[in-house]
């Protein structure tokens, strides 16, 4: 088993926008990745993320009923970055490419 991550950004803090860039995260991450069997997926939410959850919206969208799904609130620091969903899943898979978008990338550039 091995953990895939994958963040992104939204620029406002409403529901068809949050599903939007949850969704687009959750399908590049399988486009980007050959995933045979997941455990769990967990999210985390930037404090200022409060219209709607993204697990709900991957949830519904993939219809992934059966799986144990969580979502915290992401611990902030001196300078984090607000406005951000991360995933983590926990699965089976021949490749682990993570994947960020949007402002996200950011968070990330020793990976682009
Ligand atoms: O990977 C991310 O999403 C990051 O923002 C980077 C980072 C890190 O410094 O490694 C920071 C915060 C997250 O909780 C996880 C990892």
């Amino acid at each position: 088993m091995l953990g895939i991550r994958g963040a992104t950004s939204i620029e406002k803090n409403e529901i068809e926008h949050i599903k939007k860039r949850s969704i687009e995260l959750y399908n590049k991450i399988l486009e980007k990745n050959d995933i045979q069997n997941i455990v769990t997926i967990l999210c985390s939410v930037t404090p200022d993320i409060t219209a709607y959850n993204p697990i709900t919206a991957i949830r519904e969208e993939f219809k992934l009923d059966k799986l144990p799904l969580m979502t915290f609130q992401e611990a902030m620091f001196e300078g984090s970055k607000k406005g951000i969903i991360r995933f983590l899943i926990l699965c089976e898979s021949k490749t682990q490419n993570f994947v960020f978008l949007h402002d996200a990338k950011s968070l990330r550039e020793d990976l682009y």
